[in-house]
């Protein structure tokens, strides 16, 4: 399988950030217009339904589904995690910065860290 290109990860980003800033303009949108809107305003417990909903639909597609079905599949988990992140008042700056805080550190290390601590 060829590698991941920057190229790609780089137009997700992009896309990504796209759609952080549509569902930060859906806050005050028309819930019967945008789902977007319908979502937030149902609330966070309904947001965090719909994440574990698609999550187990990324997990089916990756197990038994096609590449094409996976990536659909993934496209609803990243939106509903961006709904899902806004309604708690979850900037993405914070996801970026958890992320950026492991970079480097193998999980390895960082479960073996955790059990010295236990
Ligand atoms: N990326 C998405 C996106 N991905 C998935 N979905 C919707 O998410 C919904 C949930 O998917 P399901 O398969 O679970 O459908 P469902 O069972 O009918 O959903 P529920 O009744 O359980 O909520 C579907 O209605 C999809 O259309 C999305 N809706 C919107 N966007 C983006 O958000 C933008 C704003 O959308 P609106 O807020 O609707 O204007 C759009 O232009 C898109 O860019």
């Amino acid at each position: 399988m060829p590698k991941q290109e920057l190229g790609s990860a780089q137009q997700l980003n992009a896309l990504i950030a796209i759609l952080a800033r549509t569902v930060d303009e859906r806050v005050d949108g028309n819930p019967d217009k945008s789902y977007t809107a319908r979502l937030l305003r149902s609330g966070e417990i309904r947001c965090a339904k719909k994440i574990a909903e698609e999550g187990a639909e990324v997990a089916l597609a990756i197990a038994a589904e096609s590449r094409k079905d996976v990536a659909a599949e993934t496209a609803d988990l990243l939106f509903h995690l961006l709904v899902g992140l806004r309604a708690r008042g979850v900037p993405l700056d914070m996801v970026a910065e958890a992320l950026a805080e492991r970079r480097g550190v193998s999980g390895i290390a960082e479960k073996a860290a955790r059990q010295t601590k236990a």
